[in-house]
């Protein structure tokens, strides 16, 4: 796959998308496309993604993904022992708007199973957090039950995205489109998704600052719904963003870390409980 982003430099962000192809190839060898589109059909309706994160941002209140990962090359080992049933319960508990689960297992010991068992756990709508570059997987996320995936315009064309999207579309599933600046961010806007997720972290260089938030958010018009992803850690980052008008958030690590992951999230973004 040839895109201007990835050309730049070879970066995990490349190795990962390298990886993400042969492994397509080896599931196709296990479950066809067909298979796949016949297991999606068979799901029950998707939970509201979107509608989740919409319902509360309008009312001016924090619509929180709490995100389920286990590891991150960044970071490496966040949680063991990684228990994602009981973690999608503790987030429910701790006023989750929506769940956020990686399954990609090379780079961060995601799994499809981890997404199954969080989603079967609690009743918030789940997105499926890996690295989408083909429709096979578009059709493989709705198989195994995610109501939302995620599309980062750092590794796919604007042309890759719009079919992605539009099959995803198709197929009942929402969309959070993800970017880091502004070249991304005019791509990600030729989408009809209203989610616009913006990355704090560059993805080649795992640099983080919240400015990324601050400078993107004021292109992207009041008909979408921004989300600030990475790098939210205390009281002062969610005041920092609500005082700007966001109140949508993807949040991983400080939960992760955390004993309870709900109650840090109480503590983060609900305070006055
Ligand atoms: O986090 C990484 O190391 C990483 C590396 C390459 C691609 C993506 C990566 N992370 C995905 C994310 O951006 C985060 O999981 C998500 O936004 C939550 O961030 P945080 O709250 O900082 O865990």
């Amino acid at each position: 796959m040839s895109n201007r982003h990835l050309d730049k430099t070879p970066t995990i962000l490349r190795k990962i998308v390298d990886r993400k192809w042969e492994e397509i190839d080896e599931r196709k060898r296990k479950v066809s496309v067909d298979d796949l589109k016949a297991m999606a059909g068979d799901q029950p309706a998707a939970r509201g993604f979107a509608d989740a994160l919409r319902a509360r941002i309008e009312q001016q209140t924090p619509a929180v993904i709490a995100e389920i990962k286990k590891a991150s090359p960044s970071k490496g080992i966040l949680r063991d022992p990684f228990e994602p049933a009981r973690i999608a319960e503790s987030y429910e508990q701790g006023g989750a708007a929506c769940l956020s689960v990686l399954t990609d297992r090379d780079f961060f010991q995601g799994h499809e199973d981890y997404l199954k068992a969080a989603r079967a756990a609690c009743s918030l709508p789940v997105i499926r957090k890996d690295f989408m570059v083909a429709p096979y997987q578009v059709y493989e996320s709705r198989a195994i039950g995610a109501d939302c995936i995620l599309l980062i315009a750092a590794c796919l064309t604007k042309y890759q995205m719009q079919e992605l999207e539009g099959i995803a579309h198709e197929i009942g599933l929402d969309v959070l489109v993800e970017v880091h600046d502004g070249e991304e961010l005019e791509d990600a806007l030729t989408l009809s998704t209203p989610l616009v997720g913006i990355n704090n972290r560059n993805l080649h260089t795992f640099d983080v600052s919240l400015d990324t938030t601050f400078s993107l958010h004021e292109r992207i018009s009041a008909d979408r719904l921004t989300i600030t992803e990475s790098g939210i850690m205390t009281r002062e980052d969610v005041d920092a963003m609500t005082s700007r008008g966001i109140y949508g958030f993807l949040v991983g690590e400080s939960f992760m870390r955390a004993p309870e992951p709900g109650d840090k999230l109480q503590e983060l973004f609900f305070p006055e409980g």
